[in-house]
């Protein structure tokens, strides 16, 4: 990834060199090569200092500390070495200032502190280019926020907040917010609104709002309440598939088949969700090829994208690599979307690999809210304002208003009575805060 530095947008600020941040940032800068004079070059791995002396490509297990305070080899935690991106440190200009926040930039976050790695679009194109060729231009937010990042929930969310929290979603830019699930309400008593909300939120126009439904029942039950797109959800993994909607992967295969053609004869389209795609609570390191397979046969079955989840979180780019490979082997890239879980804090290396190897569809959660009922163990999704900051600072298009999310995400923690699982957020509010009262 590319390193950040601190810079100042306005000459009315204490000049941006005697900043902590940036003190810090030129410091690293310095011991890397080049400050002043621009993009530092690349050197090769010299094997020595914390460096692991291993070709690209060269996998091992990294011994981890357990629980019990032993040490075990965690089979996911394969690794790949290569060499370390180029930083490429500039001014940021105004240009840049309101690409990252997109429409709500105001001259009073145009006073504050900006944290970008480049200066212009120009110059991060040059960046994205050298070191991170084949980004997509544009990605395509689904925000899951509403149904994932609520139904883990203990304490029951009003329908009225649930449904403020889509509308907000909504007028925030994000093209698809997954609104709820049609399941049995014993399993996941949160959701048993799905109805009340779906009936609330359906004509909301400019945003598409699918639901999940895990067989015939639900489907109708969400075509009643006005559901115009659905996604189904299997897992790759056994154990998982058992305990998450009481079937084998065989078994939930048969019923997306039925939901799924009934679904064509009413051309209602069908997103497939295939959890557990590295590992599992309950199996443990789950193959790519179980990946693969799964993917497949929702594809085979006509869902037009298929979601790939890390559903408790343990994936690296080590791990993720290879998983979308075997997948794309079988399944269009364009067709295959990315569901990162933040619980070992990978999410957003996973997601830049994941672009990198032509994925241009992310899933995340307002706030970084989430985590499933059955996966023990699993914490929030990405956050949204995450992903966003991030592609924002990679010049890749979302067509999302960061401020309005941040908002959204003030929002829903307050009811909550918790803080953001967004970092972007708990920033960016610091610096917008701090930049009020210059
Ligand atoms: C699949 C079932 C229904 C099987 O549940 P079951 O108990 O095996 O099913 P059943 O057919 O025996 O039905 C039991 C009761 O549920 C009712 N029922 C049955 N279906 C429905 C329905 N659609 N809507 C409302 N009610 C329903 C049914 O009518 C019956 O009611 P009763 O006669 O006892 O009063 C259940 O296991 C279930 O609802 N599971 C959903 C669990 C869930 O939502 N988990 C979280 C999803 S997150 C995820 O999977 C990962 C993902 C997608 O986020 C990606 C990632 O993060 O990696």
């Amino acid at each position: 990834m590319l390193a950040a530095v601190s810079r100042s947008c306005s000459s009315k600020l204490a000049s941006p060199l005697s900043t902590p941040a940036y003190s810090a940032a030129a410091a690293a800068a310095a011991a890397a090569g080049s400050l002043v004079q621009g993009p530092v070059m690349p050197r090769a791995p010299s094997g020595g200092g914390d460096v692991p002396p291993y070709a690209v490509g060269e996998t091992w297990n990294t011994p981890c500390s357990s629980s019990d305070g032993s040490w075990k080899d965690y089979p996911w935690s394969r690794m790949a070495y290569e060499r370390q991106a180029v930083p490429h440190w500039g001014k940021v200009s105004d240009a840049a200032c309101r690409h990252a926040f997109g429409a709500s930039y105001s001259s009073q976050v145009q006073q504050s502190f900006r944290y970008f790695s480049s200066s212009s679009d120009q110059e991060r194109r040059w960046a994205g280019n050298k070191i991170m060729h084949d980004l997509p231009r544009s990605v395509k937010i689904v925000e899951v926020g509403p149904r994932d990042g609520l139904q883990n929930e203990k304490d029951i969310v009003p329908t009225p907040v649930k449904i403020e929290l889509i509308r907000r979603l909504a007028t925030s830019g994000l093209p698809v917010v997954e609104a709820t699930s049609f399941v049995s309400p014993k399993w996941v008593p949160q959701l048993a609104d799905a109805k009340d909300v779906m009936e609330a939120v359906r004509d909301i126009e400019g945003v598409r709002l699918p639901v999940l439904t895990p067989n015939l029942k639900g489907f109708e039950a969400a075509v009643a309440a006005g559901a115009k797109e659905i996604a189904v959800f299997a897992s790759a993994s056994e154990g998982f598939s058992k305990s998450n909607i009481n079937c084998t992967i065989k078994e939930s295969l048969a019923r997306y088949n039925d939901v799924i053609l009934t679904a064509k004869e009413q051309e209602i389209p069908v997103r497939g969700y295939v959890s557990c795609v590295v590992g599992c609570p309950v199996d443990g390191p789950v193959p790519p090829s179980n990946v693969a397979y799964v993917a497949k046969e929702l594809y085979d079955m006509g869902c037009y994208e298929i979601s790939l989840g890390d559903t408790i979180g343990v994936g690296t780019p080590g791990t993720v690599v290879p998983m979308l490979d075997e997948v794309m082997s079988v399944v269009p890239v364009e067709k295959l979307a990315v569901h990162f879980h933040d619980t070992y804090g990978q999410s957003l290396s996973n997601i830049l690999i994941s672009l990198q190897m032509g994925v241009s569809v992310v899933d995340s959660s307002v706030a970084g809210l989430g985590g499933c009922p059955y996966a023990k163990g699993a914490s929030g999704n990405v956050a949204t304002e995450d992903v966003v900051y991030m592609l924002n600072g990679l010049g890749i298009k979302t067509g999302v208003d960061l401020g309005k999310v941040m908002a959204t995400g003030e929002f829903i923690c307050k009811h909550l009575g918790r803080q953001s699982g967004s970092k972007a957020a708990a920033a960016l509010s610091k610096v917008t805060a701090k930049a009020s009262k210059l």
